[in-house]
């Protein structure tokens, strides 16, 4: 099996309990239905300010899918939790269930990049991610701590 990274984030409908619903339909995607979490972040939105701020996670389990499969599961729940695909690319959503890492693999097919293509510049991925794993290793070699000091620490706050 292999130890994946996802990003949860949500602006829409209850974000805390979207992102806690999520959780509990990752279970059976997990190896031993144990799925570790980050605190939740709350966090302004990149990207048009005109919707409401995000709750953010990085959630981490182990899992004998393949990396398609788990995109294809992702996105089902996704669904199952309202997400209307018509939203505009970088408008609010009820629930973005992202991929970050897949073990050590790099990932380039036209439905999947791992690490997750922007990860890197998201304080509202890398400081739950941090969080959840501190001593992580970025596939090309980049420490966390590193990609965490180059990052801008305001407009986001962990919930308790
Ligand atoms: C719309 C866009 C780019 N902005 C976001 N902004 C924040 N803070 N968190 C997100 O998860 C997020 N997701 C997105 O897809």
């Amino acid at each position: 099996d292999t130890l994946v990274y996802l990003g949860l984030g949500s602006n829409l409908s209850s974000p805390r309990q979207q992102l806690e619903s999520a959780l509990s339909a990752l279970k059976p995607l997990s190896t031993d239905q144990q799925i570790d979490c980050s605190s939740f972040y709350l966090s302004r939105p990149l990207g048009p300010q005109d919707q409401n701020d995000f709750v953010n996670a990085v959630a981490a389990f182990r899992t004998f899918l393949a990396p398609l499969d788990l995109l294809d599961q992702l996105q089902t729940i996704e669904l199952q939790q309202g997400r209307v695909r018509k939203e505009h690319r970088w408008g609010p959503r009820t629930l973005d269930l992202d991929i970050l890492l897949f073990g050590d693999k790099a990932i380039d097919l036209p439905r999947l990049k791992v690490p997750h293509y922007h990860m890197m510049q998201r304080n509202f991925v890398i400081l739950p991610l941090f969080e959840l794993a501190p001593n992580l290793v970025f596939p090309d070699g980049q420490n966390i701590a590193q990609v965490v000091a180059t990052l801008p620490q305001d407009g986001i706050e962990k919930l308790n």
